[in-house]
Parts: C-alpha cells; sequence; structure tokens
C-alpha cells in the first residue's frame, strides 16, 4: 500500500520535457547534421560489443549473451527471494499499492523480457499456412491456438538464417542506392517533402490531415468514410481536456463524437463510432456484434487523435479500446504501410502471457489487412529470431518493457522513426518498481530515434540514412559468429560511409527539438483497471492532452485534478461508485456478477480448506465447463502445491481430488516459457481445469469461463486483489471469488471494504461435505500409509454432516500428506522451498499492509504444517527448487539452441547443394 494519499494527478499541463505537438519547422531545425540516424546508437559501435554472435557466412546464430537485460516482466515478483528472485507477483501485480523497495528487494528484478530470443509476431499472414486456421476467435475474443507462438516465433527464421555474406552486401548496396534515390526525390520535393510514392488510387472519404508537415504524414482517411454520428451524446462523465492545445482531428466522425462529449450513445455501432467499413465487417465476422460501454466511450476519443488515460473494469473490453483505433489509422494509411517501414504501433503490457494475448487479438483482427504485419517482442524467446523479424519489419508489436528496450538498445534494423502509436497497458503495474526506469528509457530512446530519423529527413536523408544503413548490417555483422572478416568489413564500410556522410549528428538544441517533434507525432496511451497517483510520472512524461476516461476531475487552484471516477464496466451494475488510486479515500468498481466471499481459516488447515473448495466447485459439472484460478504467493508455493495435488493427492486420500476431466495446470514466472505459453493455451482450451499461479496471471490475461477465483495466499494491496478476482465475471459473465484469510489476516476484508470492495464470509458448514478425507482400509488404517484411525476418528466418520468432525478428519488425511511429504525427498524440498518462499514473501507486506499481514502473527509452526511439514524449516538459505529449475532452464535453452544449430546446418547444406 502505498502512503495513503489520494489519487491526485496534479496537473496535466504537458511536462516541460514533452513539449506539446511541434510545428513543422521544430522538425526541420534539427536538420543539417545527419549521422547516427535512426538507430539512436552514436556510431554504430557501442553496445554491441558485448553481444554474442550471428554468422552469416557460416549460417550459423546464436542468441546474444553479453548483456543480462532484465528478466521477464511477468515475474516481477516477490517472495521466492532467496531462490534468485522468482518470486510471487502479488506485488507487481497489483502494483498500486506496494511501493517500497523493500518489499522488492528479495524478488527478483521485475521488468521486461529475459532470456532468449526469438519473438514472435511479423509475418503475420505472410506465415499462414493456406487452410490453417491459426487465430480461432471467439466471441470472448482472446484466441489462442496451441501451437500458435511457436509457429509465430519460428515462422520466419530459417530464411534469415540462410543469409550469407554476399546476401548481406547485396542489401547494404540495395539499401544505399534506395537512400540515394529518396535522397534525390526528397530534394525534389522540396524542404520537409520527405516519402514520395506513387499515388495510390484514393479511396472514398480521403482527407489531408496535418498538412503543415510539408506533406511528410501520410493522409488518412476516414474509413468510416461517414459523416459524424448524431449519435453521440456526452454523459458527463471522465472524458476531460486538461492541456489547452487539441490534436488534430484525424477522424471527422470520430472528432465529432468526441467533440461531443467522447461518449457516445447505446445503440452506437462500430461503424457509427467511426471505424472503417472493412474492420467493422472483420470484428463482426469474429463475433464481436457491437462495442461495448468502455468501447463507446473510448473509441471516438481516441479516433479523434487524442492521447488517452482510460480506465475500467476488468473484464471490460479494454483491448478493443486501444487496438481498434491504431488498426484503424494503420489500415487507412496511404499509400498503403509496407513492413519495411518499421513499427507503427508498440503495445507494453508487464507480462509475456499479456503480449502474447494482444498479439493474438490484433493477428486476428488484421486477417483483413494483409499488408499490416503484427508482432511479438517478449523475454524467453529467441532474440535472434526476433531481431530477424524485426529486420523485416513489423508494423504493430506487442512487447513485454525488457525485451523491447533490449532491441531498442541493441538492434538497429528496428526502425521505429515512424511510430504513430504507444500503448501501455496495464500501465499502473507498468509504473511498479522495476519497470518504470524501463519505460522512461524506452520512450527517451524512441524518441531520440524518431528524431535522429526526422534529422536525417531534415538534412536530405541520404548521409544520415547512410549511417543507419551502415549500423544495420554492422550489428548484424557483430552477431555473425566466428567470422570476423566479415565483421571487420562491416566495420570499415561502416567507417568510410560514416566518413563519406559528414558529421555526426546535431546540435544538442536541434536534437531536443526534433526529439519532442518526434514525440509529439506518437499518440500515447494509458489502460488498467486500477490507476494510482504513480501514474501522473508517466502521464506527464507521455501524454498529451490526454483525454480521461473513467475518472472525474475537479478544478483546483493548482489546475485539473483527477479524483477517480465512475468506473466503466462491461455491463449494468457494478460494486463500486468511484474509482481512483491505491490509497484512503478511494474504491474500485468491480462487475456486479461477480460474487465475491472470504473464508477464515487457521494456519494449520488451509490445505484441506483448499482441498475442499476444490472439491465443492468441481463436484457438479457444469454445462459451460468449470474452471477455477488458485493464487499463491510465489513460485515454489506452486509448484510444491502442483506436485501434492497432482503427484501425490490420489495415493495418500485412495482417490484423485479433482475429477478425471479436470486437468491440473501451474504457471509462474520461473517456468520455462515454452511450458509457460503451454499452459496459457491449455488452460484457454481446456472446458474444465484448476490453474494453479502466481500474481504472473493475475493481470488481463483473458481465460474464458473462469467461475471460480480462489485466493489460496492474501493479495497485497487491494488493487491486486482487484485484478486477480477479475479473471472470473468478466464481460457479464457470473462468477465468484474466495479468498481464504488466517484469524489475523481478517482486518484486510475492512481494507478492502474501505476501498469499496464488498465481500461476505463464507461459512464452514456448506465445505463440511467436500472436507477431504481419508481412505480407510479393511482394518481401519488410513490409505496410502496414514497410520490407523483411532476410534475418534472412525466416529468423527460417521457425523460427516457436522463441520466439526469433517475437519477432524480432514486434519487425518494432513497427518498422512505429511507422513508421504517425509518420505519423498523431492516432495520434501519442495515443500521446504515453499515453506520459505512464502515466509518471506510474507514479510515483503508493505505500508498498512504490513500491519495487517505481520509475520510476528504467523504461526510459523502451523504454516510449516499447511505446507506437510513435520519440522519448521529454517528460513535460511535459499530455494533447491528453484535452482534445479533454473538449471533445468538453461539446460532447455541450450537443448533449444542446439536443435536451432543444426536445423540452420541442414538450411544451409540444403542451399549450398
Ligand atoms: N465488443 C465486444 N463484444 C463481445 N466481446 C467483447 C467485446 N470487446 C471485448 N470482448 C471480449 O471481452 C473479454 C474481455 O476483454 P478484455 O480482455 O479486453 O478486457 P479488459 O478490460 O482488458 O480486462 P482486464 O482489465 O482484465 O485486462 C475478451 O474475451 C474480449 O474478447
Amino acid at each position: 500500500m502505498d502512503d495513503g494519499d489520494d489519487f491526485v494527478i496534479n496537473t496535466w499541463e504537458p511536462s516541460p520535457s514533452v513539449p506539446k505537438k511541434a510545428p513543422a519547422s521544430a522538425k526541420a531545425d534539427g536538420g543539417g547534421k545527419p549521422g547516427n540516424a535512426g538507430a539512436g546508437k552514436p556510431n554504430g559501435g557501442n553496445g554491441h560489443a558485448a553481444n554474442g554472435n550471428r554468422a552469416h557466412g557460416g549460417q550459423q546464430q546464436q542468441q546474444r549473451n553479453g548483456k543480462a537485460f532484465g528478466r521477464d516482466g511477468s515475474s516481477g515478483a516477490r517472495g521466492d527471494s532467496g531462490s534468485g528472485g522468482q518470486g510471487q507477483q502479488r506485488n507487481g501485480g497489483g502494483g498500486a499499492g506496494r511501493q517500497d523497495g523493500g518489499a522488492w528487494q528479495a524478488g527478483r528484478p521485475s521488468g521486461g523480457g529475459a532470456g532468449g530470443g526469438g519473438g514472435a509476431g511479423g509475418g503475420g499472414r505472410q506465415r499462414q499456412q493456406p487452410g490453417k486456421d491459426r487465430f480461432k476467435m471467439r466471441a470472448g475474443g482472446r484466441a489462442m491456438d496451441p501451437d500458435d507462438p511457436d509457429e509465430l516465433l519460428r515462422s520466419e527464421a530459417p530464411a534469415e538464417e540462410q543469409d550469407d555474406l554476399a546476401e548481406v552486401l547485396g542489401l547494404v548496396a540495395a539499401r544505399e542506392r534506395a537512400l540515394q534515390a529518396e535522397a534525390e526525390g526528397a530534394a525534389g520535393a522540396g524542404a520537409g517533402g520527405g516519402k514520395r510514392r506513387a499515388p495510390a488510387e484514393e479511396p472514398e472519404g480521403v482527407v489531408d490531415f496535418d498538412d503543415d508537415d510539408g506533406g511528410r504524414k501520410r493522409r488518412r482517411t476516414d474509413g468510416a468514410g461517414g459523416p459524424a454520428k448524431p449519435a453521440i451524446k456526452a454523459t458527463g462523465r471522465g472524458n476531460f481536456t486538461p492541456g489547452t492545445a487539441t490534436h488534430a482531428a484525424a477522424n471527422p466522425a470520430a472528432a465529432a463524437a468526441a467533440a461531443a462529449g467522447g461518449a457516445a450513445d447505446a445503440d452506437a455501432s462500430w461503424q457509427g463510432l467511426g471505424l472503417a467499413a472493412s474492420l467493422s465487417g472483420q470484428l463482426e465476422s469474429l463475433g464481436f456484434a457491437a462495442p461495448t460501454p468502455i468501447q463507446k466511450l473510448v473509441l471516438p476519443v481516441l479516433l479523434s487523435g487524442r492521447d488517452a488515460l482510460v480506465k475500467a473494469q476488468t473484464g471490460s473490453g479494454k483491448t478493443l479500446c486501444y487496438l481498434l483505433p491504431i488498426i484503424n489509422d494503420l489500415q487507412a494509411q496511404q499509400p498503403r504501410i509496407s513492413r519495411g517501414e518499421g513499427t507503427y504501433a508498440i503495445i507494453l503490457a508487464p507480462t509475456r502471457e499479456l503480449s502474447i494475448q494482444v498479439a493474438d487479438v490484433a493477428n486476428a483482427i488484421l486477417k483483413r489487412y494483409h499488408w499490416l504485419v503484427s508482432g511479438l517482442l517478449i523475454g524467453g524467446e529467441n532474440r535472434a529470431h526476433e531481431k530477424a523479424r524485426l529486420r523485416k519489419g513489423v508494423s504493430l508489436l506487442a512487447a513485454s518493457p525488457g525485451r523491447l528496450l533490449d532491441h531498442l538498445e541493441h538492434t538497429a534494423s528496428f526502425r521505429t522513426t515512424e511510430l504513430r502509436w504507444l500503448v501501455l497497458d496495464e500501465a499502473d503495474r507498468l509504473l511498479d518498481l522495476g519497470f518504470e526506469a524501463k519505460l522512461r528509457q524506452i520512450t527517451e530512446l524512441l524518441n531520440k530515434r524518431s528524431a535522429a530519423g526526422m534529422e536525417a529527413e531534415a538534412a536530405g536523408g541520404a548521409a544520415a540514412a547512410a549511417h543507419a544503413a551502415v549500423n544495420d548490417h554492422a550489428d548484424d555483422a557483430q552477431d555473425a559468429e566466428g567470422d570476423f572478416d566479415f565483421v571487420a568489413e562491416e566495420k570499415s564500410r561502416r567507417r568510410q560511409a560514416a566518413a563519406a556522410a559528414g558529421p555526426g549528428p546535431g546540435s544538442a538544441g536541434a536534437v531536443a527539438a526534433a526529439a519532442a517533434a518526434a514525440a509529439s507525432q506518437r499518440r500515447t496511451v494509458l489502460v488498467s483497471a486500477t490507476l494510482h497517483k504513480q501514474l501522473g510520472a508517466l502521464a506527464e512524461l507521455a501524454l498529451r492532452d490526454p483525454a480521461v476516461v473513467g475518472f472525474d476531475v475537479k478544478q483546483t487552484k493548482s489546475g485539473p485534478q483527477l479524483i477517480g471516477g465512475a468506473d466503466v464496466g462491461s455491463g449494468p451494475g457494478g460494486s463500486g461508485a468511484t474509482a481512483g488510486g491505491e490509497g484512503e479515500g478511494v474504491s474500485y468498481s468491480l462487475p456486479a456478477s461477480l460474487r465475491q466471499t472470504w473464508l477464515e481459516v487457521p494456519a494449520k488447515e488451509r490445505l484441506s480448506a483448499l482441498a475442499a473448495l476444490l472439491k465443492s466447485r468441481t463436484a457438479r459439472r457444469r454445462p459451460g465447463g468449470t474452471k477455477i484460478v488458485v493464487f499463491v504467493s510465489s513460485c515454489d508455493g506452486v509448484e510444491f502445491h502442483h506436485h501434492l495435488l497432482a503427484d501425490l493427492w490420489e495415493a495418500v486420500a485412495g482417490g484423485p481430488l479433482l475429477p478425471r476431466t479436470c486437468r491440473l495446470f501451474k504457471l509462474h514466472g520461473d517456468m520455462p516459457q515454452s511450458q509457460r505459453t503451454e499452459t496459457f493455451a491449455g488452460f484457454s482450451k481446456e472446458g474444465d481445469g484448476v490453474l494453479l499461479c502466481t500474481d504472473v496471471a493475475a493481470r488481463g490475461l483473458d481465460f474464458p469461463n473462469v467461475t471460480t477465483i480462489i485466493q489460496y495466499d492474501v493479495p497485497g494491496a487491494p488493487a491486486e486483489y482487484v485484478h486477480r478476482v477479475g479473471r472470473s465475471a468478466r464481460m457479464g459473465a457470473a462468477g465468484e471469488a474466495v479468498m481464504i484469510l488466517m484469524p489475523h489476516e481478517v482486518p484486510y476484508v475492512n481494507l478492502l471494504r474501505s476501498r469499496g470492495v464488498m465481500l461476505e464470509a463464507l461459512g464452514w458448514d456448506g465445505l463440511a461435505r467436500f472436507m477431504p478425507t481419508p481412505s480407510f482400509d479393511a482394518d481401519g488404517g488410513g490409505g496410502g500409509g496414514g497410520g490407523k484411525m483411532s476410534k475418534k476418528m472412525a466416529a468423527a466418520a460417521e457425523g460427516l454432516g457436522s463441520a466439526g468432525a469433517a475437519r477432524q478428519l480432514a486434519a487425518q488425511l494432513h497427518r498422512q500428506m505429511s507422513a508421504a511429504v517425509a518420505r519423498d525427498p523431492h516432495a520434501a524440498q519442495l515443500a521446504s522451498d515453499a515453506f520459505r518462499s512464502y515466509v518471506r514473501a510474507y514479510a515483503t507486506h508493505s505500508g498498512d499492509l504490513k500491519r495487517v499481514f505481520a509475520v510476528r502473527n504467523l504461526h510459523l509452526g502451523h504454516v510449516a504444517h499447511a505446507f506437510c511439514l513435520t519440522e519448521t524449516p529454517t528460513l535460511v538459505g535459499s530455494s533447491g527448487s528453484a535452482a534445479d529449475r533454473k538449471r533445468r532452464k538453461r539446460e532447455q535453452s541450450a537443448a533449444a539452441e542446439a536443435d536451432r544449430r543444426k536445423k540452420m546446418k541442414r538450411a544451409a547444406r540444403k542451399v549450398s547443394a
């Protein structure tokens, strides 16, 4: 929890560091001194040396290995400290509350993508095999073909990997020729004239926009082609223009809608909101018949060219709120965008899975627009493949921050000079510790790269772009494995080209002006169900004249302030009236269709209670299936409980805990990415299933039909609670959330109430008949080696109707489980690691939460018992199982790399034959 201040953003005046949209002249200011264009990588050399190599001549590539980039954004966690920080993510996930550094120190440094490379994306429809529907989109939206990520990640690699020296040099020459031609074209077009394209056939409704840039920008079409919808009317809610300047209205219909208050009436259709007819048709074909309330509010605002800050309930359809305006914008560009122009939109998300999900939704929609290519940059995937994809060009990119930053810093061929959109999904999480610095670096780099591009244009293009061109290929060359002559040759070429191109970048002032201009041509959108005051820092950094949806704004002496606001849900109702940040006086809104309860459970009975809840919720088959998500506070906790419930339970209890049709999944940030992706796809697809996970799954993930959320370990700040329970009751569906609390944790319910989140107490009685019981063999002994059943137990067994007796029987089974764990060294190790991680995670609560979740209130003996330990392990030392997992992860990566090399060698042999 933060320091308890109200969520107030004091001013929405643009930060001095990010001026309002600069006039065209500002861009021209940067001219004159070419050099280092495009990549933000002065002189092209730095940042390369540490990297690994990629072979061109030898047709081999290997993953860069010189730099340790941020770990995956998904698992920015606490807990699991000693294990190298796999940690649970509750802190990270919730974001809002846990701001103290201490809460994070033990966990892995969070942040974007780590590990391997490989990124997906790119290639979009060109990769799709005929007849193979790789992105089956359900009406509910999120699509996930289980095979998809691998295909996505690898589909284009072989061709790239067959590069040889001649090809690369050919590319350099071609690029230089193209640049020369472009420079000549630019000169012919006069100052500020940039890209010249053969005039394409002009679709109806073409309008010029923002033409004071000398024609550099594309003309946009009003995809809707129609007049402003009369249907739009103001609701008086949210949409606020604190700044003074307004952005150019890119889409007249949308502009009119936004001017009318940014809200739309209940009958608004996709086209009525300003989307192109083709896009509207594509949405309908995917099952999105009509916009949701939040989409009705946000679309007109974004289509009108404004930046925005959007806050709305979980599961209300925020993803389409930003994807649709982006796609509408990109599909309308004339002449058509080609992938070689680089990236036009970047969507940042805090976890890899969320990035994959966003990319899937984008892919499904982009099927209609084959010339727009989407892609994915996430940690844990093969960097070389991502690089290859970036070199070809990816128009719309979903990324985790660490991996994006990595490519911005080290992939010269990653072109972002045309960037028009930057979206921060789960913005408050992205602003948590560990991400904020990366975000600042990302925006700075984007600005610099765009500024360099503008400088290049202003200078006539050729010379500065030549720097970029040679840098690109030198970068490739330095990825080469073992081909030092080639590297040297490229370096020399680069030097010659740089010398020929003239001096380096322009003056600091010119660069700053160009950077400002670059930033101002970008639309920035921040989205989350829970925003908090920290957001102010980034909003100032990145947003200009933002429209604000989901907040109320109060005029004060110091300017407009966000003071919360009515949350926009996916349907009528909602539990909270206001919304805002973490702290006193703010409250969250949750779907009205979500039943929220808590169950008081003593520490030593926690495992039995979990088992009873799982049994009770899976006892009856529901027509739509039963899906349960169980949140645990650490990766070690997930591993232990998965092993216990999936592998040990049946033998000890004499029968499975879950019906055979109900699969048990696990997901946490310390799993190899391939397994994470598999779980994500598997649980999405499954009709019935239980997912044991850390907060890596708390935000944004849209598993279909989740019926129940069980919070086995407590969340952190109320915002984290909101995101966890938000995995259920999406889009108006019914759902329930049960939180298990130890007696000393019960005041957390009051804390939630103070934030507008109302829970009811759940009694034991309803659970009694689902309490797990020992199996009895003929002589009365407990199945699975639990020892003999006492007379008292046998008597209790007869009175199963009574909660007390049921709890006693469950205790008997629990003892049998503990005995089984003690006999199994692997299970015992997992148990003690999980215990240690649990206590450490508990110790990281901060602020108000520290008072409620105080370690001193934990009865460590009872807690150990809940992990089936007969003795309380020492808290000293690191987690053995985490080290094992890391080793396995390394081994898997090495095996995958070896496999890839083999394939490349085979491909190379084929080519030379
Ligand atoms: N207009 C629509 N019609 C029908 N379904 C929709 C529509 N818009 C979105 N959906 C579906 O609603 C579900 C929730 O959408 P989405 O994941 O964008 O929610 P969200 O607000 O981003 O949630 P969270 O806050 O948890 O990230 C998805 O399954 C999506 O496909």
